[in-house]
C-alpha cells in the first residue's frame, strides 16, 4: 500500500511468513558479522553483513565486487519481483543490518552510488522509522512490522531522510512499541550511472 504522505513510499506487511523469517534467521545467524569491531566497517556500532558488494560506510562508497546475492535469497528476491519490485533487473546488492534494543540509525539518504529503488524486510521485532522532508522538514512516522517489505522509490528515496530512534519503547498512533532486537535485509541496485 502507498503511504500518502510520503511519495513512492510502499509498504506491504506480512511479505514473509513466520517459518520462512525464523528460517532467514537461523541462516543469518550461522553467518559471520561485521562491524561492533569485526571487519568489514568495524568502526560500525551495530552489526551488518553484505552480500553482492562491499560497501564502506566510511567512504561511502562501493568499495568490492562479491558476487551474486546468495541462494537463501532467492526466494524473497522472486517475491518482490512478482509484486513488480525490481522487475526489470533483479536486485545485486543486500545489506544485513541488526539492531539490540534502544539501537537506531540517523537520518539520512541511501548514498547516491545506489540505485533509484531501496526495500527493506523486517525481521524479529517492529519499530517505527521516520521520514522527513528534506525541504520542509516535515516528518511522517512509519511503523515497520516484522515480516513487513518496505519499499522506496521516487520522493521518498532521495526526498525524504530515514531514521530509527534509539528509544527502548517507540509510540505509534498512541501505542506504546516496545523495541528489541532487530534484523532487516536491504535490498538495492547501483546506480545505473556509477
Ligand atoms: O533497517 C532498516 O530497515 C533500514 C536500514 C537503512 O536505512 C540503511 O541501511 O540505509
Ligand atoms: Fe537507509
Amino acid at each position: 500500500m502507498e503511504c500518502s504522505k510520503v511519495p513512492g513510499l510502499f509498504l506491504i506487511d506480512d511479505f514473509i511468513s513466520k517459518e520462512e523469517e525464523d528460517q532467514l534467521l537461523a541462516t543469518l545467524d550461522g553467518r559471520a558479522w561485521g562491524g561492533k569491531g569485526q571487519k568489514p566497517n568495524e568502526e560500525l556500532r551495530r552489526r551488518t553483513q553484505q552480500y553482492g558488494y562491499l560497501f564502506s560506510f566510511r567512504t561511502r562508497q562501493v568499495e568490492e565486487h562479491l558476487g551474486p546475492l546468495p541462494a537463501f535469497v532467492d526466494g524473497v528476491v522472486e517475491r518482490m519481483r512478482a509484486f513488480g519490485v525490481f522487475a526489470k533487473e533483479p536486485p545485486e546488492y543486500l545489506l544485513v543490518n541488526e539492531y539490540e534494543r534502544g539501537q537506531g540509525i540517523m537520518p539520512h539518504v541511501d548514498a547516491s552510488t545506489f540505485g533509484s529503488t531501496v526495500t527493506s524486510l523486517s525481521l524479529l521485532t517492529p519499530c517505527v522509522m521516520t521520514f522527513s522532508k528534506r525541504d520542509s522538514g516535515e516528518s511522517v512516522d512509519i511503523l515497520l512490522r516484522p515480516r513487513s517489505l518496505l519499499v522506496l522509490t521516487g520522493d521518498s528515496r532521495y526526498n525524504f531522510t530515514h531514521s530509527i530512534s534509539k528509544n527502548q519503547v517507540d509510540h505509534y498512533c498512541g501505542e506504546p512499541i516496545e523495541r528489541g532486537r532487530r534484523v532487516s535485509l536491504t535490498f538495492r541496485r547501483r546506480a545505473e550511472s556509477s
